[in-house]
């Protein structure tokens, strides 16, 4: 039988909250010296989901304080439109940073879009100057993406800044989460493995991780009985699922992991929703203030 091991949820919504307050009170003080950060967001088609995303994106940057702008373009919009968009941002001095939501159309190359972001607009750590830097370890004017980045900030809380003799699996490999996340562990001197789909004895690996983070967008993958007792679980899955014996149609979010079953074994724990999701947008404008920072050479807060 499972136990409950000093459980404690780890509210992602409180964590943003404090970074929002910072990123405020440092927008505030740079609105004396005539400096406004500027956020550019691009959205292609009318997903549903991406769509909640762009618009808590623009209603966060204008409560920080900063100039906000969305571009919302058609589904079938030629990836030479959205190129040309982009490098006309690139040359905006009133945005600083620049965002293109994903995912994208099949008919863009996603891949070509992400690498036409100036570096120095890159908020969402995304283009090979930031991975790069982020890789080598210079993350003094690397921009980190928004989702490891506020899920290491969650383990933060719990570990502090250090995270050497402890062991940490990634669950999942993707070039925005999986990837960032393991270099962010690394940095932080926990000894890191990236697992995934194909690894064998996933179980086994997860269960002898201190931290394990889920990053696998597959719903209750994750069993209570991979989770070293004690352990400290991040959820970056955020999955819809049908609401069982609910009205038909109905549906709820849940993450990579069984809640109940990992938060029984778990130290620590983030739910889903109000975990590491909110961290992203909170992560989004903190990247977007020290673009502006940088832009000025001003000093920033993170
Ligand atoms: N250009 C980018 N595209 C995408 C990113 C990204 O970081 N950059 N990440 C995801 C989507 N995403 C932000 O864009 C995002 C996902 C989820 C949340 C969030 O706050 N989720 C809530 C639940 C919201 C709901 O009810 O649906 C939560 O977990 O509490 C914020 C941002 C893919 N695209």
């Amino acid at each position: 039988m499972t136990q409950a091991v000093n459980n404690r949820t780890i509210s992602g919504k409180d964590a943003a909250e404090n970074i929002v307050e910072r990123v405020k009170a440092r927008t505030a003080e740079l609105a004396g010296a005539g400096i406004k950060p500027g956020l550019a967001v691009i959205i292609v088609g009318s997903d549903p989901a991406s769509q909640v995303y762009v618009s808590a994106k623009g209603k966060k940057a204008e409560e920080c304080g900063f100039f906000s702008f969305k571009q919302q373009l058609p589904p079938e919009v030629a990836e030479d439109r959205l190129l040309a968009l982009i490098e006309a941002l690139n040359r905006d001095p009133a945005i600083h940073g620049i965002l293109v939501q994903l995912p994208l159309p099949s008919h863009i190359d996603a891949g070509k879009v992400v690498q036409s972001i100036a570096p120095e607009k890159d908020v969402d750590g995304f283009h090979f100057i930031n991975v790069g830097k982020l890789g080598t370890g210079e993350t003094r004017t690397a921009f980190v993406p928004c989702t490891p980045a506020g899920s290491m900030i969650l383990i933060e809380r719990i570990h502090g800044k250090g995270l050497s003799g402890l062991s940490a699996v990634v669950v999942g490999r993707s070039n925005i989460v999986g990837k960032p996340m393991a270099n962010l562990l690394l940095a932080a001197n926990a000894t890191v493995t990236i697992a995934h789909s194909r690894t064998s004895n996933l179980d086994a690996v997860c269960r002898q991780a201190d931290i394990i983070v889920a990053a696998v967008g597959r719903p209750r993958m994750i069993r209570g009985d991979w989770i070293k007792q004690g352990a400290t679980v991040i959820d970056v899955g955020i999955n819809r699922v049908l609401l069982e014996g609910g009205e038909p149609g109905k549906t709820r979010l849940v993450g990579d992991l069984d809640f109940g079953e990992a938060a029984a074994r778990a130290r620590a724990i983030t739910p889903v929703p109000g975990g590491v999701g909110p961290m992203t947008i909170a992560m989004l404008m903190a990247n977007t203030l020290r673009a502006a920072c940088l832009a000025h050479d001003a000093s920033a807060p993170f």
